[in-house]
């Protein structure tokens, strides 16, 4: 029943970043031991040392985030360039892909729209595009804006274009709105979708949160720390009942969309948080701080009950982070 973080500065690329299978159980000796935040104070983020191949693995605050229900594990992976981390998220949904397809012969993968899709390139190319097992992967999008699948703002037609159109993933298994609704209804229909998954054993239910336990949600992160369609100060970031609801006042445009809500993203068990830029360095920063204030912003808000968050980001992201 803990929430540990660690800090990774990382020059290279995947062969440097820890291994994520097995789970490690004691810590190898590169590692500071993980930090229980419920029984330690938390420390402040310190930078040991640094190199350009061997990651640096820090003790940190856990992100001074509220603790959770049951465990959960952050990393914060920072990269020199945008490349690497490209390619070393890559390898950790390849990772991640495998254990789920020999565990349970089914793949869940949440995408989000936006800068996620560019970071997932690597993933259609070898050794990716022939060693992961697509046609165990089923797609779905943790928010989606209500236009037509061939719209421009469509963050479906956003990962056609730039990731689904280059794998082999079975066209039945990936999930889009159905665009012929309206925004209510649409949520509506893919709660539906979702509950149907879950009948017919796709989709894993939490044991604890009673929502749907999705393997890996690849998310980013907009630069008013925004998540999924849960904008800062929203009321629906406080949903707690439905599995998707709808907006039809987003702040970025356009205003209808729907979204997953905290309680499915929660319930997580992998989320790879993909944020580069110097434009998000603030969110990145109020997030990271462990002086946390009453306006949390919704990046602040994914704490997952049992499972592990991940932060990839490049240098920009963070340099607003002291240390
Ligand atoms: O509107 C949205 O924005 C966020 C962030 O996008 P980014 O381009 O700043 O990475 C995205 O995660 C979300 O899915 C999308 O609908």
């Amino acid at each position: 029943m803990s929430t540990s973080m660690t800090v990774s500065v990382s020059a290279a690329a995947s062969s440097s970043l820890p291994p994520l299978f097995p789970r490690r159980r004691s810590p190898p000796a590169s590692l500071v031991p993980v930090r229980s935040l419920r029984s330690r104070p938390r420390p402040r983020p310190r930078l040991l040392s640094s190199a350009r191949t061997t990651p640096v693995l820090l003790p940190a605050a856990a992100m001074a985030a509220p603790a959770p229900a049951a465990s959960s594990k952050r990393d914060l992976l920072i990269f020199d360039a945008e490349e690497n981390l490209a390619v070393a998220l890559a390898k950790y949904t390849a990772d991640i892909s495998a254990k789920f397809a020999a565990e349970r012969g089914a793949v869940t993968v949440v995408l989000s729209g936006g800068s996620l899709i560019y970071a997932l390139r690597k993933l259609t190319e070898a050794p990716y595009l022939e060693t992961v097992d697509w046609s165990k992967w089923h797609v779905f999008w943790v928010d989606e804006r209500v236009v037509p699948k061939d719209h421009e703002d469509s963050n479906y037609k956003l990962a056609l274009d730039g990731f689904l159109s280059k794998v082999p993933i079975p066209a039945g298994q990936v999930y889009a709105i159905n665009d012929a609704l309206s925004a209510e209804g649409a949520a509506e229909d893919y709660e539906t979708i979702l509950k149907q998954l879950v009948k017919n054993g796709v989709l894993a239910m939490s044991k604890t949160t009673g929502f749907p336990r999705f393997d890996l949600q690849l998310l980013g992160m907009g630069p008013d720390g925004h998540i999924a369609s849960l904008f800062p100060g929203h009321p629906l970031v406080k949903e707690n009942k439905k599995w998707v609801t709808h907006i039809l006042d987003s702040p970025k445009p356009p205003p209808q969309r729907i979204t997953f809500t905290f309680p499915v993203i929660n319930s997580s068990a992998y989320v790879a948080m993909v944020v580069t830029g110097a434009g998000k360095a603030g969110a990145v920063q109020k997030a990271i701080s462990d002086k946390k204030t009453s306006d949390l912003l919704p990046v602040e808000m994914a704490i997952l009950d049992d499972g592990e968050f991940t932060w990839f980001t490049d240098k920009e992201a963070v340099s607003m982070l002291q240390n």
